[in-house]
């Protein structure tokens, strides 16, 4: 699946020496993300790791085009961001729905927005309702789902649109356990299947923003740990799980519970300053 950075091959996603500083509302400044690189291949599943409050949804927002890095530069297929781009998509811990529009609605929106004529939007809604297994509920109103199904809306909202690059920002952090196992299931069809009809055809190149160390490393062709805040990449780790994988069955494999004790030891130190830190402010 992964192509990884061949040799001359162009990085879907690259940041180099990036930083980005805020204005506080009481005038001060807060560096939220400092001197970050940060490549991802065309293809690749990235999951980036960190303790609470440290950069990591900075970092996609520096990606999304959303925000501009005050230092260093963030480049996408080679060419600096500039603002928000068509072929990038997104899927956030909130549902980003019309409550007032049908399943259906909802999923054919984006195609809409881009210009696609309605028969065909609502065609390939169709499609990806399916594909999420959401057939039977393509009239329904978001309010009539439950959180699972509203995430598979999600999902087919953002797949509909074929995406080259997919940022993902705790995107089942609000689902029972259960659900969320079936979801990262899910998520990786779907994402296998990514190809579309892009030229040069390749799953799509993730960045998969989570604070569940196991989701990271079951998804994920690499997991970037960040340091306590302002975030950098502190190491990566490649994963060399075999796909296709089924997260409740690989998470259970010897070389998982291996590379998750390699990370947690990393990951551990630096959720460990995070939170004296804080124990500090508060004392
Ligand atoms: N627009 C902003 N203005 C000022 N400070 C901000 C802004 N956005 C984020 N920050 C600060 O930057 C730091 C990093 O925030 P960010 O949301 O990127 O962290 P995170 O790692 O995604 O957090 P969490 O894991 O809790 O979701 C935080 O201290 C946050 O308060």
């Amino acid at each position: 699946m992964n192509s990884g950075n061949r040799p001359g091959s162009v990085p879907a996603i690259e940041l180099r020496g990036a930083s980005k500083v805020f204005r506080t509302p009481s005038g001060g400044v807060h560096t939220a993300v400092r001197d970050l690189d940060l490549t991802v291949g065309r293809g690749e599943f990235v999951a980036v790791v960190g303790p609470t409050g440290c950069g990591k949804s900075t970092t996609l927002t520096l990606v999304s085009g959303l925000e501009e890095p005050t230092e260093g530069e963030v480049l996408i297929d080679g060419g600096p961001v500039e603002g928000i781009r068509p072929e990038v998509g997104f899927v956030f811990q909130q549902d980003a729905v019309f409550p007032w529009r049908t399943v259906l609605s909802n999923v054919a929106a984006g195609p809409r927005f881009r210009g696609v004529p309605k028969a065909e939007a609502r065609a390939r809604a169709r499609d990806w309702l399916g594909r999420v297994g959401l057939a039977a509920f393509a009239d329904r109103y978001p309010h009539q789902l439950s959180g699972g199904q509203r995430k598979r809306v999600a999902l087919a909202q953002t797949f509909v649109n074929d995406p080259a690059i997919l940022l993902m920002d705790e995107p089942f952090s609000a689902l029972d356990v259960q659900t969320r196992a079936l979801m990262s299931d899910e998520l990786l069809e779907l994402w296998g299947g990514s190809r579309g009809s892009r030229p040069g055809a390749q799953a799509a190149s993730v960045v998969f923003v989570t604070h569940d160390l196991e989701e990271a490393i079951a998804l994920a062709d690499k997991v970037v740990v960040m340091t306590a805040g302002p975030a950098t990449v502190k190491e990566v780790f490649p994963i060399g799980l075999p796909r296709p994988r089924k997260v409740e069955s690989v998470r259970l494999e010897p070389q998982f519970i291996e590379l998750y004790r390699e990370i947690w030891a990393c990951l551990g130190e630096e959720v460990r300053i995070t939170r004296e830190r804080g124990a500090a402010r508060v004392a």
